[in-house]
């Protein structure tokens, strides 16, 4: 399925490595994304692709887009017209966020949106409801009615609280919880969504070294055990280059190097940007 090309358009001007997925044969991909804020262009004529089972790792420094980037992926955000999003072989360039998801295109945030007054489990619950609902918003009316979750769903959340060993927190209040915790509530919320691509937006940002290596145990369980796709937006360098299949590197909102992290990481445009030295 992966095409070993050179891109034909767009991705910004120095690509080198391998392997290149063309934006439509990929599981997610995009084609020609801009996104400008005003002045500022977030991303510059962006176009990846992503294969199916592929850990990829979009790495880069403050400021180089990734997050814009997942942003118009899962829907957040339009691409500036002429943009293009691919999901499993189709364009979904004009389905919202919630569409998307429930497509199987999973996201977790940087900044943890979860209920924190609530605890996991109606965490978890509320948003598995999305899945039947039209929208965040019905699924949080239709518990707030009180309805009772069916059986077979209520035993879907709890097949995924165990898997992410998260039992004995099961009636903790969200906000009660260390910090790792709560980024497994989040991916948790996720999972129930039933993703066949996960993004995660640092999920491991201000994680112990511990905690980092539950996260990882987790992911790779679910990308070789359950066939997840993973793009990850991911600051620690060490963790990026152990995990990931593939690294996408942003810089001023163009993508200027991608292939294995060997070669990403020897490349000299890319360690200039991290460190100052060719
Ligand atoms: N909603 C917005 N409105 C205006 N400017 C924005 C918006 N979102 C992002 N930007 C700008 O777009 C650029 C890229 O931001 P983005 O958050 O995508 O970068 P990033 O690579 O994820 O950075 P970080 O690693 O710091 O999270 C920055 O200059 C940022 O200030």
């Amino acid at each position: 399925m992966s095409t070993q090309d050179t891109p034909k358009t767009g991705g910004g001007a120095g690509i080198r490595g391998g392997p290149y997925v063309s934006p439509d044969d990929a599981v997610l991909g995009c084609r020609n994304v801009t996104k400008t804020f005003g002045a500022i262009t977030a991303c510059d004529d962006i176009s990846i692709g992503i294969d199916e089972g592929e850990w990829v790792s979009i790495v880069g420094p403050n400021g180089a887009g990734k997050t814009t980037l997942l942003n118009v992926l899962n829907g957040f955000y339009d691409p500036d017209p002429g943009g293009e999003i691919f999901f499993e072989a189709e364009d979904v360039t004009a389905d919202r966020a919630f569409k998307r998801a429930r497509k199987g295109l999973g996201r977790t945030f940087q900044g943890l949106e979860l209920f924190e007054e609530e605890d996991v489990l109606e965490n978890v619950m509320t948003v598995q409801a999305v899945k039947e609902r039209p929208n965040l918003l019905s699924a949080l009316a239709f518990y707030g009615t009180g309805r009772k979750v069916e059986a077979q769903n209520m035993r879907r959340v709890e097949e995924i609280i165990d898997y992410l060993e998260l039992w004995e927190y099961r009636h903790s209040t969200v906000s009660s919880l260390p910090l790792g915790i709560q980024r497994r509530v989040d991916l948790a919320r996720t999972l129930a969504l039933d993703p066949d691509v996960l993004l995660l937006d640092e999920a491991m940002s201000g994680l112990t070294f511990d905690e980092k290596y539950d996260m990882v145990r987790f992911l790779a369980d679910l990308n070789e055990e359950e066939g997840l796709t993973l793009v990850m937006i991911e600051h620690d360098l060490e963790v990026v280059t152990d995990v990931s299949e593939r690294m996408i590197v942003l810089h001023k909102g163009g993508v200027i190097a991608r292939g294995p992290p060997d070669d990403v990481t020897s490349d000299p445009e890319v360690r200039n940007i991290y460190t100052g030295v060719d």
